[in-house]
């Protein structure tokens, strides 16, 4: 049986980037992504949006949902303060697998924590496992009808904070309209839309974020 295309994108990054250097993980990735094969990543333009406001909260303990190959993992990771740390949630054995590679890669396996399961059954085991009581910064990218049970499950658990701030992908592609009708007229919810462009592509798409206020 012939490869899949996670395992062309761990190939690619071995051979075309540098052991331990971050920039040249995501810069392999994109490369390849935009000239060989697409993939789901965020990508370069909407992963500049992802980068300015991870830079500006600054989180101590980020979620990220939905891990795919690490590509966000590895933006997010890189940008972490020291003792700073990146849970991130991957349903899918087989993804995992080469994300574990790919964040490995990329010298931040200390600062990535990946867990394998549903994020339905894993959130309301955050604290107890992690002992974290509540995140600064969550990235929603995993089945688009996820976003609104979990963005509640993670409220219900206490899991969010005063300034918390989430950050969903593909808002308009795939989309997630359920989910911007939730934040967008929540009195608990400040949110706002970053226009771009699906990954890689022409086609529109763009980033929600949405702070938390109480
Ligand atoms: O990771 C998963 C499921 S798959 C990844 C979801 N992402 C997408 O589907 C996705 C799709 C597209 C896209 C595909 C085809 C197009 F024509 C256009 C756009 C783009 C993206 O940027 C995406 O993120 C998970 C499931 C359950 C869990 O509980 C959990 O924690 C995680
Ligand atoms: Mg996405």
């Amino acid at each position: 049986t012939g490869s899949s295309r996670p395992q062309r994108m761990l190939k690619a990054v071995q051979k075309n980037a540098t052991k331990g250097d971050p920039k040249s993980v995501i810069s392999a990735i994109d490369y390849y992504c935009r000239h060989k094969e697409w993939a789901m990543n965020v990508g370069d333009d909407k992963g500049l949006i992802l980068d300015s406001v991870l830079t500006e909260v600054n989180p101590s303990t980020a979620l990220e949902l939905g891990t795919y190959c690490g590509y966000s993992s590895v933006r997010i990771a890189r940008l972490l303060s020291p003792d700073s740390k990146l849970i991130t949630i991957e349903f899918n054995p087989a993804f995992a697998a080469i994300a574990r590679q790919i964040i490995a890669y990329a010298g931040l396996q200390d600062k990535v924590i990946l867990v394998e399961g549903a994020s339905g059954d894993l959130i309301p085991k955050m604290k107890e496992r992690f002992g974290i009581k509540s995140f600064d910064f969550v990235f929603l990218d995993h089945w688009k009808d996820r976003y609104v049970p979990d963005t509640k499950l993670l409220e219900d658990c206490g899991l969010l904070k005063k300034g918390t701030v989430l950050l969903a992908d593909n808002v308009i592609c795939p989309g997630a309209p359920e989910y911007l009708k939730y934040v967008r007229n929540n009195p608990r919810y400040e949110s706002r839309y970053y226009p771009s462009n699906l990954e890689y592509t022409k086609v529109e798409d763009g980033l929600e974020k949405s702070v938390f206020l109480e």
